[in-house]
């Protein structure tokens, strides 16, 4: 883990990072983002002492980095930047092997991992070894710095808005292969970017910063949710949990208080409660709330009397969702079972909420709304 602990900077008598406290998980991908000037490189400079705090310590698995030999934290470093950093005379496989080869790793050693970093980054190894950077495109080029960052299996690695020079497409190709690359290899990674959109779709957490201090650190999830301030909200933006559906979760959408009865009452009295809420169907539960069936209209074709408990009737093989299934999984479920009510449980099959394709559609239809009435909004202000 990497932890600053009450961390101040001043450039001569400007201060730029106001007592930043900030862990940052092994294994995972924390991105800083922020304004322009907010102090996201200055903290990220940090780590590998590039830049040196006015007051406070930074700890890398407890041990204070500025008691470490800096040259060895360094090579345990690894580094992406935005214009690459890459050596003009050397060939991609120098390049690449620069640090493997200062650290007198084994030759084959050394080859093998090449070629299996340039397959990973999606380069050719018999067309782009032995190329030098100024042969590359902007894309090739930060591909190639990615995999010298990976090539010393560094514990860390720092990544300067690594990709912000890029065109959308090539810049969208390196998100997947860092997100792959993430996946397989589980190092502690952070990341600069100004831009929201990438934040979400790499981050396993975000932190977000403005003036040199740190206003929200949580997982895309919470910050997308519940951002803690207007700043972050205005920051985010409206509708930005679109741009990543699959974080819009059951218990954001479902009816929260469904319509119940009791397994024990008697199936008139859930016909007088469906008629006065106005639904067509029913949930039974037990005292615990537990799930038990459904009573719907159809159910009461097939039923000759009503003077029985709702427990013979029900229909009790029903499809549940716990609270963090995804909507895309949630359509999905609905359309291949043609199913119109889903009962929402908790782990111990509490009921806590239901889904109609109705709340869908409702949901889905929310982040139209939304920028119809923000644009309805604007032209109100010029008017
Ligand atoms: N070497 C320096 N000397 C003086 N001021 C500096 C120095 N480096 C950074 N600053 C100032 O510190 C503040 C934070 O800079 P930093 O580069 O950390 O911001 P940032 O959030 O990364 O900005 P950007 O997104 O524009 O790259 C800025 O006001 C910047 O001008």
């Amino acid at each position: 883990m990497i932890k600053f602990q009450n961390i101040n900077k001043s450039f001569r008598n400007q201060k730029v990072l106001n007592n930043i406290n900030l862990n940052i998980n092994s294994g995972e991908l924390t991105v800083l983002i922020g304004p322009s000037g907010c102090g996201k490189t200055t903290t990220l400079k940090m780590i590998n002492r590039l830049i040196h705090p006015t007051s406070g310590h930074i700890f890398i698995n407890d041990e204070n980095i500025e008691k470490k030999d800096i040259i060895k934290l360094r090579r345990k470093i690894g580094y992406v930047i935005q214009q690459t950093g890459l050596f003009p005379h050397m060939t991609v496989k120098e390049n690449i092997e620069i640090i493997p080869r200062l650290e007198h790793v084994k030759s084959d050693e050394i080859s093998k991992k090449t070629v299996e970093l340039m397959k990973m980054i999606d380069l050719d190894p018999d067309e782009y070894l032995y190329r030098f950077p100024a042969q590359l495109s902007g894309g090739q080029m930060q591909r190639v710095g990615v995999a010298r960052a990976f090539a010393y299996d560094p514990d860390i690695i720092l990544m300067d808005e690594p990709f912000s020079a890029l065109d959308p497409i090539s810049r969208n190709q390196l998100q997947q292969e860092l997100i792959a690359l993430q996946e397989k290899m589980k190092k502690t990674i952070v990341f600069v970017t100004h831009d929201m959109d990438e934040a979400v779709k790499i981050a396993d957490r975000i932190c977000i910063m403005n003036n040199g201090e740190i206003v929200q650190a949580d997982t895309p999830e919470n910050i997308l949710k519940e951002p803690i301030n207007e700043f972050v909200s205005n920051f985010v933006g409206k509708n930005r949990i679109w741009t990543v559906p699959d974080l819009i979760r059951a218990k954001d959408i479902m009816i929260k208080n469904p319509v119940t009865a009791g397994s024990d009452e008697p199936l008139c009295n859930c016909i007088e409660k469906m008629r006065k809420s106005k639904v067509d169907s029913i949930f039974i539960v037990d005292s615990n709330d537990k799930l038990e069936g459904l009573i719907t209209i159809r159910t009461l074709n097939d039923v000759h009397s009503h003077n029985v408990k709702a427990s013979e009737v029900m229909n009790k093989s029903l499809f549940t969702i716990y609270e963090d299934y995804s909507i895309i999984n949630l359509l999905q479920l609905i359309i291949d079972n043609n199913l119109s009510a889903i009962p929402v449980v908790d782990r111990r099959q509490r009921l806590k909420g239901l889904i109609t394709p109705g709340t869908l559609v409702t949901s889905l239809g929310m982040q139209y709304l939304d920028n119809e009435n923000e644009k309805a909004g604007d032209n109100n202000e010029l008017s």
